[in-house]
């Protein structure tokens, strides 16, 4: 492990200082016209694309992902900005039908006032402009809290933010590692701050909404999930096999929407294991700017030693390694081979919780009514993924599984364009697509009375 840079660890003081900063911004930034903050985020989109190696080496100093993948992750990152650039002068109203003679109503969507940002460490740059992309797009200001082992992409989305002409005060980053819980509270509790938006793991959404409960804050949580994927016997295999790795090894199995519980039918099982291995068997680890790498490090040894124990736990109850199983200390102290586990059963520790790692547990299922069960046997819902050229059972699975998401013949859901956000204990809002800016509203209903009709 190398040091690559410190970033200050702020305390409460100067968070104090960045909302005041954000609550005198907001007076004017409320003003601007909606084609005006289009045009900042426009230009802020702009400016990430022209700056996307330099971004994509950030992200893979910080986060170790490939090279290839940081790169997509800044395309990603910066097509909130473009989206929203162009949701921005949508911000409609609707004109309602009164049930009160001599009324007309309207509703206006104005913004809530300054926001705070928490957003994690497995993509340093796009969960940020996710939620950064809406917020002024709504005419908000905000205090982002830096993922505290990714604080530099961040800050350089900050140093953009203000070549694009977004003014003084409407973007404020703050940095912290042993201050976070501190600086959360703060955020939580200040009466200035009117929304929170929060990405991470449940237990952390759970202790941030009950700090908000004496400010009734507007809260959007997007936490943790333990997405089943399902591969029927009617499914093409081909097909199946590369919806599932590209789903369980994105970002080394590190994103909230990785498979995490991968179900398959009795009568594809051997081959699908087989061929599934045969792809895990392809992959290249290694540091992230090394040509040919596919999958990076882990983030850091807490991520390591959970790997480890789900390896281990379902091993010790009968499960089979069929391929990796072990770390890569040569490569480095944060490295773990891509696993594919077979023979997992319900009572394992990776059928509880999300592993967060490049570990893929292969249990076996015979119809479709017990792997519905099983698959919505979580207390999360984020994400789901199952495999079928049945058309029939694609309707029905896809509407009973308790999940926000849902893949069908895919193992990758995420796009601008489409609402991301979970049920269950993964959460509520949703980010993205033409909802995401309704986080960042309140709607406003006029009512104007004594209308008499002329005609
Ligand atoms: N649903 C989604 O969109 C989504 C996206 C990415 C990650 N996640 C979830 O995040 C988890 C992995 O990230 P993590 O382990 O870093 O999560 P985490 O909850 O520990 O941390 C997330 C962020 O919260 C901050 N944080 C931690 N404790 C805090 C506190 N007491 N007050 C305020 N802020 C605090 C961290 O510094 C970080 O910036 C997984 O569970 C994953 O599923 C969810
Ligand atoms: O890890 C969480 C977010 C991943 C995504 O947006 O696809």
């Amino acid at each position: 492990m190398k040091l690559i840079g410190t970033v200050p660890e702020m305390e409460t003081v100067d968070v104090n200082e960045a909302i005041d900063h954000a609550a005198a911004a907001f007076k004017d930034f409320r003003k601007t016209l909606p084609r005006e903050r289009a045009r900042m985020l426009r230009k802020w989109y702009d400016l990430m694309l022209e700056n996307k190696e330099d971004l994509a080496t950030l992200i893979t100093w910080e986060n170790g992902k490939p090279t290839a993948d940081a790169l997509g992750e800044v395309n990603y990152a910066a097509a909130f900005l473009e989206w929203f650039s162009e949701e921005a002068p949508r911000l409609y109203g609707d004109t309602i039908p009164t049930a009160v003679a001599g009324n007309r109503v309207v509703t206006i969507k104005q913004p809530v006032g300054v926001c705070a940002l928490i957003t994690p460490w497995n993509f340093p740059a796009a969960m940020v402009t996710r939620k950064l992309g809406p917020a002024l797009a709504a005419g908000c200001t905000v205090v982002a809290k830096t993922p505290s082992e990714t604080p530099f992409t961040a800050l350089a989305l900050g140093e953009l933010a203000q070549r694009a002409g977004i003014p003084p005060g409407v973007v404020n980053f703050v940095t912290a590692l042993d201050h976070t819980p501190a600086i959360g509270q703060l955020l939580c509790e200040h009466p200035t701050i009117k929304k929170l938006s929060f990405t991470g793991s449940t237990n952390v959404g759970k202790l941030l909404m009950k700090q908000s409960s004496s400010t009734l804050k507007k809260l959007s949580f997007e936490l943790g999930g333990n997405a089943p994927l399902i591969v029927f016997d009617d499914a093409d295999l081909e097909t199946a096999v590369t919806g599932a790795i590209a789903s369980k090894f994105r970002s080394s199995g590190q994103t909230c929407v990785c498979a995490n519980r991968l179900y398959v039918q009795s009568g594809i099982y051997d081959k699908f294991a087989e061929k599934f291995a045969e792809k895990v068997k392809g992959f290249k680890v290694g540091s992230g700017y090394e040509k040919d790498i596919t999958h990076g490090p882990l983030i850091h040894g807490r991520a390591i030693s959970k790997v480890e124990q789900h390896i281990k736990d379902a091993t010790s109850k009968g499960a089979q390694v069929l391929v990796g199983g072990q770390r890569l200390p040569d490569i480095g102290e944060n490295f773990h081979q891509p696993t594919v586990i077979t023979g997992v059963t319900s009572d394992m520790a990776i059928a509880g919780e999300e592993t967060f790692g490049p570990v893929a547990g292969l249990f076996k299922f015979d119809t479709e009514e017990e792997v519905i069960k099983a698959a919505n046997n979580a207390d999360v819902g984020l994400a789901g993924y199952f495999f079928t050229k049945d058309v029939q059972r694609a309707w029905r699975v896809a509407e009973a599984l308790e999940v926000g998401m849902v893949g069908i013949n895919t193992g990758i859901i995420s796009d601008v364009a489409s609402p991301f956000g979970g049920v269950k204990l993964s959460g509520f809002g949703r980010e993205g697509s033409k909802y995401g800016i309704d986080e960042y509203v309140a709607i406003k209903t006029m009512t104007f009375g004594g209308v008499q009709h002329v005609l």
